[in-house]
């Protein structure tokens, strides 16, 4: 399980392990880290060129610190000072050991690597001009971009990005993963992340996490296995009530994604255009109603009485259900409703349950995810490059398994199956929600070749090659 702290953890685990000491141990034991990596990423540090980015905080005295090291195993080292009051123990290391400090913007022009000491967890807002314009003339160069801690621009907290931020190739972050480099917008711009170790008091002080992320062994530890014993009523009956005349393919490819996702057996129910394709495709699957474990409700449903009648329908006997797409729209103008319940929108349709802007819930994922969890008392998983999954209590995970391709039509639906399938195999609304995102993310990649989730290396994917991923990521995990 990757977990992310908040500012306030963190500060505590500073304090905790000794920040401020004389000698800054602490910042020297971030600063070393840093410099470590710059230096396998310059591929030997001598005759290189550095440029340091040197904010007024602490994150530059970790930029300064790290170029002092850097410096003295030979590379050229350029700080270019945002401040008039850079930390001053950095600054001294750094021209001690032959790094020059100025104002002068054209030593971007030929540097090997620019580190972003410009702000860390002490950010606000946005970054200010002087810096915005620095920033813009180093992400102009060939220069490799190394963020110290978090991105400067990026909220650590929230992953918000209010205005101008630093993209980087690499963020080095210190003692925990900070939210905002799990949390997109700002885990975009965080490229590949390096946690550098800060020390047992540090950790001890942490506290639980924030945010947290899956990874394959939480996931197989999640998922019920079956035994020799299961049936496959124990494997999970999962209800779909999805597609109309109007929507035939989402009805298809919900019950495909419950399906290959393992449910032990599915019960469509519909009318008739999809009910006969639902047959033809998926001749494994039961149609009409009767006794199931968990629903999955929405996708193509409509959003006109017929649609409210069936969510009405199917809801009302307080069994988990995940709701989507046009569930979703029919559900926004409801009071609260059936059992446990997981939501699966994407921005706009979050924006609809909340009466809110869309940009809004692009802009600030994190807070319109809760929201909308405690609003609705339900799971929300919150489809995005990378999702974040809330639940009312507060509890935050986020998915980072997926790959540009999976924004394709269809995909969402599959993935209503996946989540309905792991209800009814018993998991909680949350471990099915964060489980399921994980999975589809997996089958996503497995089908597009997109193996590092970058979308640079893959191809497209439709929502039928999930449905043949999904054996296959399940069976890697075991
Ligand atoms: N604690 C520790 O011992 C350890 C801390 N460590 C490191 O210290 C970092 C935290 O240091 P910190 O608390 O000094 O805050 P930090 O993020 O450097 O900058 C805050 C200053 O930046 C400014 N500023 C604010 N917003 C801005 C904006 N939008 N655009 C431009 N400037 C902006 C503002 O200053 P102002 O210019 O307003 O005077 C504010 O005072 C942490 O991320 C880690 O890197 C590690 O060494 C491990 C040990
Ligand atoms: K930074």
């Amino acid at each position: 399980m990757r977990q992310a702290h908040g500012v306030g953890a963190v500060r505590a685990g500073d304090a905790a392990a000794g920040a401020g000491l004389p000698g800054d141990p602490l910042m020297l034991r971030a600063a070393h880290g840093l410099a470590r990596t710059c230096a396998l990423l310059l591929d030997g540090t001598y005759g290189s060129r550095v440029v340091l980015l040197v904010g007024s905080g602490g994150n530059g005295g970790d930029a300064l610190h790290a170029g002092a090291a850097l410096a003295l195993r030979g590379a050229r080292v350029d700080a270019l000072l945002l401040t008039d009051r850079p930390h001053a123990g950095g600054l001294a290391a750094l021209r001690a050991a032959g790094g020059r400090a100025g104002s002068d913007a054209a030593v971007l022009d030929d540097a090997d690597l620019v580190i972003d000491g410009i702000v860390g967890i002490g950010g606000r807002g946005g970054l200010r001009e002087d810096a915005a314009r620095l920033v813009a003339h180093a992400e102009a160069t060939a220069a490799t971009l190394v963020a110290v801690d978090v991105p400067s621009g990026v909220d650590a907290g929230t992953g918000e990005v209010p205005g101008a931020a630093v993209h980087a190739d690499v963020t080095v972050t210190f003692g925990a993963l900070k939210p905002g480099l799990l949390v997109d917008p700002g885990a975009g711009c965080a490229g590949v992340v390096e946690l550098v170790d800060l020390g047992p008091a540090f950790d001890a002080a942490l506290g639980a996490p924030e945010v947290e992320a899956l990874e394959a062994a939480d996931v197989a530890a999640l998922l019920p296995a079956p035994t020799a014993e299961s049936d496959k009523y124990r494997r999970g009956v999962v209800g779909v009530a999805a597609g109309s005349d109007a929507y035939t393919g989402a009805a298809v490819l919900a019950v495909g994604g419950a399906l290959r996702a393992g449910a032990g057996m599915v019960r469509y129910s519909g009318p008739d255009l999809p009910t006969a394709l639902v047959r033809r495709r998926w001749p494994e699957a039961v149609v009409g109603e009767g006794r199931v474990q968990a629903h999955v409700v929405g996708p193509g449903l409509g959003t006109d009485d017929a649609g409210l009648v069936r969510l009405r329908r199917v809801l009302g006997d307080g069994l988990p259900a995940v709701v989507d797409a046009d569930g979703l729209t029919l559900l926004a103008g409801e009071p609260p409703l059936g059992g446990p319940l997981v939501l699966t929108p994407h921005a706009g349709e979050a924006a609809r349950l909340l009466g809110a802007d869309r940009a809004d819930v692009e802009a600030r994922r994190l807070e319109h995810a809760q929201r909308a969890a405690r609003a609705y008392d339900a799971v929300v998983l919150l489809k995005g490059s990378t999702t974040v999954v809330a639940a009312p209590d507060g509890r935050v995970r986020v998915n980072a398994t997926g790959t540009p391709w999976l924004a394709t039509a269809g995909s969402g639906d599959v993935l209503s199956g996946v989540v309905g399938a792991l209800l009814g195999g018993g998991l909680d609304p949350f471990d099915a929600a964060s489980a399921g995102a994980w999975l589809h993310g997996a089958a996503g990649r497995l089908a597009s070749g997109d193996e590092d989730g970058t979308g640079l290396a893959g191809g497209p994917v439709v929502a039928e090659d999930l449905l043949d991923a999904l054996p296959r990521v399940r069976r890697d995990l075991a």
